[in-house]
């Protein structure tokens, strides 16, 4: 539609000819007095289930006037006028574009060769109404002065270029054959309705051309009702700046199709759009940007062919293409510094939640003891408390005072109120979209609330969230008995639909609203890759041409969102992967600090949906994740978290948490000097900067510690890893079973 880069004097070219036309014709394009009368008129039924009306942005549109199925035909149109091409004038109908058999008709017209305007050039006609009905033009067509113009560009302004569908395979030979030597249009043509359709790059209606010019405007997808029907102008598997550049320079407009739609739904990346939906130019739009080196000639020729594509619901995807390479895994000092210190203030934080969870503010070292499996101490329980005077005040058990017994400190009562405050009054509603997220990805939108309660710490859950969220929610959440073991599970009780927008997403979205200097700069790598995972990648790695080269084929994957249904997906393919890689960055994403333990997750496996062993790509992809084995654990972190030892986004309950660090450490410094009782004022808490100290230490040991170096020689197997040969690495020895049983509850 519409061949871009028309020139100007081309344009004034036409505007002549179009006065000339609305003079000597009656068939020149009249206004529409009702456009669904045409539109109904073309097809034979009643009206079609669309309104023409202003759009937001892109002027006059098409709107869907009721619910439309995928697949659906939405109208036909007829139209206004139509060319062959020039090559084709012996070979299709003059006036309606079908392929013409042997017995064709010739006639011969008035139209001039483009330098010799003695020259007439026969044409012909597959029937003798459509050489009826073409006098009309053919008579104005004789009385105008065409030296002006090029070959049929009579209708080169807002013409539609004529495809037609392939029927045999002899004929899509020939169209796959015609589309690499030449062009496979049989011509072009004008509508009235189909030019009111504004374009999309991911769009949800497609147009197409049977047998003749006369259109037929299906849908690609099921539309709602007020939908805007969009089609797409050009084609779509090629990059995002070629396809920006056509727009802005053809039509003069640049698409906003990466960002939001008005439905929700995100760009051309969320394949999950093709579902039932078989035809291959679907696949196409839903992959322009995927068209990696093996596959784009294939899409394209099927996109442009409209063939149905019979290789199952993912097509192409569902194959393991990648070339992969082997890392060998290096340890983090700055990030397993990290978990060091957070693992630490993790435990008083839950030893504090116990404590204030007791009616009389007070529990005796032996119940908190108990905790000792789940806080993932280094040191006992009780000398743990010890340590921390200005959180735990140690005193005899008022019963058995041979026993002793802790309650809070002022400084750890002041930081619980602030954080029961903080929770009142803005991360009530955080934390229910977190847990609502949560079960959003898992299969049956439900989980067990044993799976939940290793993770409350890390999502930011409070202690008593089945009764503080789940119950106080009930537009969200529902609680419920298993009934065949009775266990509780916490069910999602609506699709809050707003929420399935994974954070990713989220931030790609963002980053194309308000273009960063750096985007601006290297708008490639920013915007012709969209959906790409952010990758931390250590010194020396890119240079590594093949590692960059699986990368780069892996981003051209297409990314389906965790939030959708990918039953489909053939788990043993590369898609799979890149699922998974996708749902595991979502659930670390939202984790108040950008990790948890890998048992943890292996807890939701199920659940989530994911395939055994699913916990090797924390390995394979270590641009996205590190593995930390501190304190007789693994944690998975995720890079792209941190920066200079600090959390890149810190969450409000961080920044809480880290005042209980500052807090810890105050205590630690003055037990050395006799101090076991410092009682801290709130203004030494929320005074600025007092972790200062902290951030700098942290600093230092980051800008000290690059990541080592990832080495594709000595590789490791997935997470089966060994020693390594580097002086910085420890000896890890990763496997499936390393960590303590995960029933942390906290
Ligand atoms: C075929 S017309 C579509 C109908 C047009 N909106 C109208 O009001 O007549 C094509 C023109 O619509 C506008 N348009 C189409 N798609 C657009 C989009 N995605 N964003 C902005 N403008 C768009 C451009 O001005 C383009 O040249």
């Amino acid at each position: 539609m519409f061949p871009a880069g028309a020139a100007l004097s081309r344009r004034r070219a036409s505007s002549e000819l179009l006065r000339q036309l609305c003079r000597t014709t009656s068939v020149a394009p009249p206004l529409p007095p009702s456009l669904s009368t045409v539109a109904a008129a073309a097809e034979g039924i009643g009206p079609p289930p669309i309104r023409v009306s202003f759009t937001e942005s892109a002027g006059r549109g098409v709107f869907a006037a009721r619910g439309i199925a995928a697949g659906e035909l939405i109208h036909s149109a007829q139209p206004l006028v139509a060319h062959p091409s020039p090559s084709l004038l012996d070979k299709v109908c003059y006036y309606c574009l079908r392929r013409l058999q042997k017995e064709a008709s010739p006639i011969s017209t008035s139209i001039l060769g483009e330098n010799d305007s003695s020259k007439t050039t026969a044409c012909y006609f597959c029937s003798e109404s459509c050489r009826e009905q073409s006098k009309g033009f053919y008579e104005v067509e004789k009385g105008l002065d065409w030296t002006l113009f090029d070959d049929h560009c009579r209708i080169r302004i807002n013409a539609f270029r004529i495809e037609l569908v392939a029927k045999t395979y002899e004929e899509m030979l020939a169209s796959a054959a015609a589309f690499i030597a030449a062009d496979a249009a049989v011509g072009n043509a004008i509508y009235m309705l189909p030019s009111f359709y504004n374009h999309d790059c991911d769009p949800n209606a497609h147009i197409i051309w049977l047998e003749n010019a006369n259109a037929k405007l299906k849908a690609l997808r099921n539309i709602e009702a007020g939908e805007e029907l969009r089609i797409c102008y050009i084609d779509a598997s090629m990059e995002f700046e070629a396809r920006q550049k056509i727009l802005a320079e053809g039509f003069g407009f640049q698409c906003g199709c990466f960002k939001v739609h008005a439905t929700g739904q995100f760009s051309s990346f969320t394949v999950m759009k093709m579902k039932g939906n078989l035809y291959s130019l679907v696949l196409a739009e839903n992959f322009h940007v995927c068209t990696g080196r093996r596959a784009s000639k294939t899409l394209v020729l099927l996109h442009r062919h409209h063939l149905q594509l019979q290789c199952g619901q993912w097509g192409w995807w569902s194959r393991r293409w990648l070339v992969k390479v082997r890392l060998k895994w290096v340890k983090n000092r700055g990030l397993d510094h990290i978990i060091d210190r957070d693992t630490d203030i993790k435990a008083a934080c839950l030893l504090k939640d116990a404590i204030a969870a007791a009616p009389s503010g007070l529990l005796p070292a032996r119940s908190l003891a108990q905790f000792q499996k789940n806080l993932g101490l280094t040191v006992p329980v009780l000398r743990f408390l010890r340590r921390y005077p200005t959180l735990f005040r140690e005193l005899p058990h008022p019963r058995f005072p041979s026993l002793p017994a802790f309650s809070l400190a002022p400084g750890a009562l002041l930081l619980h109120r602030r954080e029961s405050e903080a929770f009142q009054a803005t991360l009530r509603d955080d934390a229910a979209h977190r847990l609502a997220r949560l079960l959003m990805m898992a299969r049956s939108r439900s989980l067990p609330l044993s799976a939940i309660f290793p993770l409350r710490y890390d999502l930011g859950l409070p202690p008593d969230f089945p009764s503080a969220l789940a119950t106080a929610r009930p537009d969200l959440f529902r609680l419920s008995r298993r009934p065949t073991d009775g266990a509780s599970i916490l069910s999602l009780s609506s699709w809050p639909d707003h929420l399935a927008v994974s954070v990713l997403q989220l931030r790609h979205r963002d980053a194309l609203a308000q273009p960063s200097y750096r985007d601006f700069k290297k708008p490639s790598a920013s915007s012709a890759a969209p959906l790409a995972f952010p990758m931390r990648f250590p010194r020396g790695y890119g240079s590594m041409k093949k590692v960059k080269a699986w990368m780069e084929d892996f981003h051209h994957l297409p990314y389906v969102s965790p939030y959708e249904d990918a039953s489909g997906i053939d788990p043993d393919s590369d898609l799979m992967e890149k699922h998974v890689v996708g749902v595991l960055h979502e659930l670390l994403s939202l984790t108040i600090h950008k990790k948890t333990k890998r048992n943890y997750m292996r807890s939701l496996r199920e659940e989530l949906g994911l395939p055994h062993r699913f916990t090797r790509v924390f390995t394979r992809y270590p641009g996205i994740f590190y593995l930390s084995l501190k304190c007789k654990t693994t944690t998975v972190v995720l890079r792209e978290g941190y920066q200079m030892g600090k959390l890149v986004d810190p969450h409000l309950l961080s920044l809480v948490r880290d005042k209980f660090f500052y807090v810890m450490r105050t205590g630690l410094l003055y037990r050395g000097k006799g101090m076991t009782k410092l009682v801290l004022e709130e203004d030494d808490l929320f005074s600025q900067g007092n972790c200062r100290e902290e951030q700098k230490e942290q600093i230092a040991i980051d800008n000290e510690e690059q990541d080592g170096v990832y080495d594709d020689d000595v590789g490791v197997d997935d997470e089966d890893l060994g020693a390594s040969d580097n002086d910085d690495d420890e000896c890890y020895e990763l496997d499936d079973s390393d960590d303590e049983d995960g029933s942390d509850n906290g």
